[in-house]
Parts: structure tokens; C-alpha cells; sequence
């Protein structure tokens, strides 16, 4: 990795790059090769505590500073990510292991985009005026305080100005921890908001596992956790922060349905389900990774589905021809392909893939799965891989059934080309983050987040900022108070 993209040290803390060995050896590891690229150390309780009083400390300035102010520095660290992107890209992928061609548009592209949105937003938070006769009562919209981010490895710049924008935008400061698989991109990030003039602790990151979340979310001064991360560690860190009545955003797995209708643009749905089941590997949390397809479109749309699957080019990840690498890491790599086992031996018939690539790094194929049933592993449990399991339906009440006998409800799609029907269909189905004729677009300007077990809150567009600030209001009597006694 070149001395321009590398980081400097492991944590960035009060406006700086921040060093402490004593914390445990975290190896980054190239997905691609499987080689050591870095190295960097988890947060000792010393590091926590740097990062949480210069937060503390920073909150209260930067909440004093007018929203213009706070938004030009938002704006103005998404115009030094555009410029550059590449640069940002490279470190993604090799963060990550996914190929350029998806960085180069995906990532510091999306932080960029928050960065921007939540920066233009920042000047009109604004409260409210509520004339009651003579008296009046205002609002005024008010930072919740020092924020905790965590953060997946999927998405690893991404997810820190998913965070990090809104947060900043309503004047919180923000303590974010990356995922410990994927340490680099946020780091990047804190520099780039200190370059366009964040004030020194406004934005922090600390490395570390999940021990260094846990005395993160437990402080008694961190007023607010957001996770990006699996279900089980969202129950944890919900649970911790229910304990001091934190307020929290989680964005969690899914199992999510994608609806293909007889009637449905064939090469539409088909690539809507290339793109939201193989697209970074398969690692994305709103994957619509149940494809129900209608009887009398089954065999065309596998087969045209296997066809295209052949196509995919899969191989290093930064020649930008690639578009598909790697798994982000060994272990997740081996959780798929015991899951691939699985759809084996459980009866489904496997149309593509399946088999780990001879070559170093940790390829999987593009794995597509047909007769599965509802009863089997692999259409049950969130994989997060290249695995798509493709389940045949009659009618439009049954699949509605089956696509919602689920605990998650992260997303949903459906490709029909009755209009009725698409929006019909998707009224019906319990899910946060929803699609007709497409899959997978994440705007910032829309809401994204899940229902049940996939979540609590919304990321991005204006919704966010309900979950950054809190309401003050405040009763202004102009005549005299009147009393009992
Ligand atoms: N809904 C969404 O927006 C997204 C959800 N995900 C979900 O994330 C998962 C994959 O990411 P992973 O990093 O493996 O998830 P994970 O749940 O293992 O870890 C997520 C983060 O939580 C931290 N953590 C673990 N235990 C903790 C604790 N007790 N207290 C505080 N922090 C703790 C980890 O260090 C990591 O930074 C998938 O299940 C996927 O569905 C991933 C991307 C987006």
C-alpha cells in the first residue's frame, strides 16, 4: 500500500493520529491475498478515555458554532473526498478486498454524498413557534451530546458519514469505532474533517473489538450509540444502552425478499437480483437474498440468471475490469461455504457456483441456489455472501405470506410491470427499505433502515436528524402567573 493512502497510526483522537501499543495487535489483511498489509492496535481504556473527553469537551463548541458554520465543514470535507476519491477508493478496497470498480463509486462517493446533504441541512434546523393566546411556546432542536458510531466492515468509509454526518450536522461529536476487521477508511475520514476545519475532537476514531464497544456504549457520557452490525450485537448494545436510557440507531442484518412477478422485465429482474445479491460479495445487509420467482418465469429467469452469473469478472480487485472479489475475510469466507454445504445437503438445487476460487485471497464463485424452501438454512438465516437462494411461487397472496414469515425486515423488492400490483404488493410487505422494478439503491436523501429484528431508527435523509436531536421546548408567559395561595 503506498505511504499516501496508509494511515499513520491506529486511532485519531482530539484532532490527531494517536498511538498506544499496549493495545492488541489487530492485523489488516488484503481479502485479495491474504497478505498483512497493516497493522494497527485496539484502544486501551487510555485511548477511550482521550477520545471520550475530547469529544465532551469539543461537543459543547461545536453545538455553540451557528449550523452555517458546522455545515461549510461538512461541506467542504466532501469536496476534499470527491477530490479524492480514488485515493479513498484504493484504501477501501484494500480495507475491504472489493474491487475498485465498485469503490471508485460506491464509498467515499456515498460518505461524500451524506457529507454533503447533512452539511446543506445544518443551517435549517430550526424549531418551532406555537402561539397559545398571548403566551407562546417555542421549540429549539438540540444536539443529543457525545455520539458513539459503530461500525461493520462492509462499508467501512460509508458507514462513518452515515454516522458521522447527521451526528455532526445537529452539533454532536461523534467517538467512532470501526469495525476491527476493516480499521483504515474511518481514520481517513477523521483526517479529512479535521483538514476542512473540524474543531480537534469533534470527530474521533478508536480501534478496537467489542469489548472497546462495550465501554464505549456504557460511558456515562455518550448520549447516543449507533451500530451497523449483526443482530445478535445489536441486541447487546441495545440492551447496554436501554440500561442508561441511551438513545440508539441500529441497522442490522436482513433476510430480505425480492419478488419477481410472471409479468416482470426479464433481464430487469434478473440483474435487480445480480445486483442485490452478488454486488461486494454478496455483503450487504439489505441483499434481497430470498428471490421468490413465479412459476411460469422460473426456468427462463434461472437460466438467463446463470448465464449472466458465468459473465461476472472475478479477479484482483484493483483492475477496475473486476466486478467481483473477494469475501472480506477468511472466516466469513469458510461461514459461507458451510452455509453453501448446507443448501447441498438440505436439498436445494445448486444452478451456479458453490466452490471456493484456486487462487489465493478468499474467492467464493457467485453461488445461486434454486428449489429452496422455506424451511431450509439458507433461506432462513442471513447468510452475508455470495449465496442467492431462488424459491418458486403461484400467487401474489401466498408470496406475500412466505416473504414476511421472517424475523428481519430490512428491505424488499418487486419486479412486476403492473403498477398496481408493485406498489400493492409492497404496501404489504414489512420492511424499512423498499424497491419496485430495482433493488438496492440507497440514496441519501432516503430514509434507510430496517423493521423487527433488522432495526430501530433510520439512516440518512431528513429522518436522520430526528435521531440526532432532541426537542427543548420552552413556555414563555407574558402576563402574570396566577397561583392557589
Ligand atoms: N443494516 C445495516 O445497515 C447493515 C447491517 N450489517 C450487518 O452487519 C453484520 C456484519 O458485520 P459484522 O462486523 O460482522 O457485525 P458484528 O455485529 O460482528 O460487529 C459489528 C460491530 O460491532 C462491534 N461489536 C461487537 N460486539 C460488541 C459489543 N458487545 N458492544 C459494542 N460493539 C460491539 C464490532 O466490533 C463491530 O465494530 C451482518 O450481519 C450485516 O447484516 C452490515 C452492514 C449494514
Amino acid at each position: 500500500m503506498s505511504y499516501e493512502t496508509q494511515p499513520t497510526a491506529s486511532h485519531y483522537v482530539n484532532g490527531a493520529y494517536l498511538e498506544d501499543s499496549a493495545g492488541a495487535a489487530i492485523p489488516v489483511i488484503y481479502p485479495a491475498t491474504g497478505a498483512e498489509i497493516a497493522r494497527v492496535h485496539a484502544a486501551t481504556p487510555a485511548v477511550v478515555e482521550a477520545a471520550l473527553s475530547a469529544a465532551v469537551e469539543a461537543q459543547t463548541l461545536w453545538a455553540e458554532m451557528t449550523g452555517r458554520a458546522r455545515g461549510r465543514v461538512l461541506t467542504d470535507a466532501a469536496r476534499i473526498m470527491r477530490e479524492r476519491n480514488r485515493a479513498l477508493s484504493e484504501l477501501e478496497t484494500w480495507d475491504t478486498g472489493k474491487p475498485l470498480q465498485e469503490t471508485l463509486v460506491a464509498d467515499a462517493t456515498s460518505a461524500a454524498d451524506a457529507l454533503e446533504y447533512f452539511g446543506g441541512l445544518a443551517a435549517s434546523l430550526t424549531g418551532e413557534h406555537i402561539q397559545l393566546g398571548e403566551d407562546w411556546v417555542y421549540t429549539r432542536r438540540e444536539p443529543l451530546g457525545v455520539c458513539v458510531g459503530i461500525g461493520a466492515w462492509n462499508y467501512p468509509t460509508q458507514i462513518s458519514c452515515w454516522k458521522g454526518a447527521p451526528a455532526l450536522a445537529c452539533g454532536n461529536a461523534m467517538v467512532f469505532k470501526p469495525s476491527e476487521t476493516t480499521p483504515l477508511c474511518a481514520l481517513k475520514v477523521a483526517e479529512i474533517l479535521t483538514e476542512a476545519g473540524a474543531p480537534a475532537g469533534v470527530f474521533n476514531v478508536v480501534q478496537g473489538m467489542g469489548e472497546v464497544g462495550s465501554l464505549l456504549v456504557t460511558d456515562p457520557r455518550v448520549a447516543k450509540v449507533s451500530l451497523t452490525g449483526s443482530v445478535p450485537t445489536g441486541r447487546k448494545v441495545y440492551a447496554a444502552a436501554a440500561a442508561e436510557m441511551k438513545h440508539v440507531t441500529m441497522e442490522l442484518g436482513g433476510k430480505s425478499p425480492l419478488v419477481v412477478f410472471d409479468d416482470a422485465d426479464l433481464e430487469n429482474a434478473v440483474s435487480g437480483a445480480i445486483n442485490g445479491n452478488f454486488y461486494s460479495s454478496g455483503q450487504v445487509c439489505s441483499n434481497g437474498t430470498r428471490v421468490f420467482v413465479q412459476r411460469g418465469i422460473k426456468e427462463a429467469f434461472l437460466a438467463r440468471l446463470a448465464e449472466r452469473v458465468k459473465s461476472a469478472v472475478i479477479g484482483d480487485p484493483m483492475d477496475e475490469a473486476t466486478n467481483f472479489g473477494p469475501m472480506v475475510s477468511q472466516r466469513q469466507m469458510e461461514i459461507v461455504q458451510r452455509y453453501i454445504e448446507k443448501g447441498i445437503a438440505e436439498g436445494a438445487r445448486l444452478v451456479a457456483g458453490g466452490k471456493r476460487l484456486e487462487r489465493e485471497g478468499f474467492y467464493l464463485e457467485p453461488t445461486v441456489f434454486a428449489d429452496v424452501t422455506d424451511g431450509m438454512t439458507i433461506a432462513m438465516e442471513e447468510i452475508f455472501g455470495p449465496v442467492m437462494a431462488v424459491l418458486d411461487f403461484e400467487t401474489e397472496d401466498e408470496v406475500i405470506a412466505r416473504a414476511n414469515d421472517t424475523a428481519f425486515g430490512l428491505s424488499a423488492g418487486v419486479f412486476t410491470r403492473d403498477l398496481s400490483r408493485g406498489h400493492r404488493v409492497i404496501g404489504k410487505l414489512r420492511a424499512g427499505s423498499c424497491f419496485i422494478n430495482s433493488y438496492n439503491d440507497a440514496p441519501v436523501e432516503a430514509p434507510f433502515g430496517g423493521v423487527k429484528a433488522s432495526g430501530v431508527g433510520r439512516e440518512n435523509s431528513k429522518a436522520a436528524i430526528e435521531h440526532y436531536s432532541q426537542l427543548k421546548s420552552v413556555y414563555v408567559r407574558m402576563g402574570d402567573v396566577e397561583a392557589p395561595y
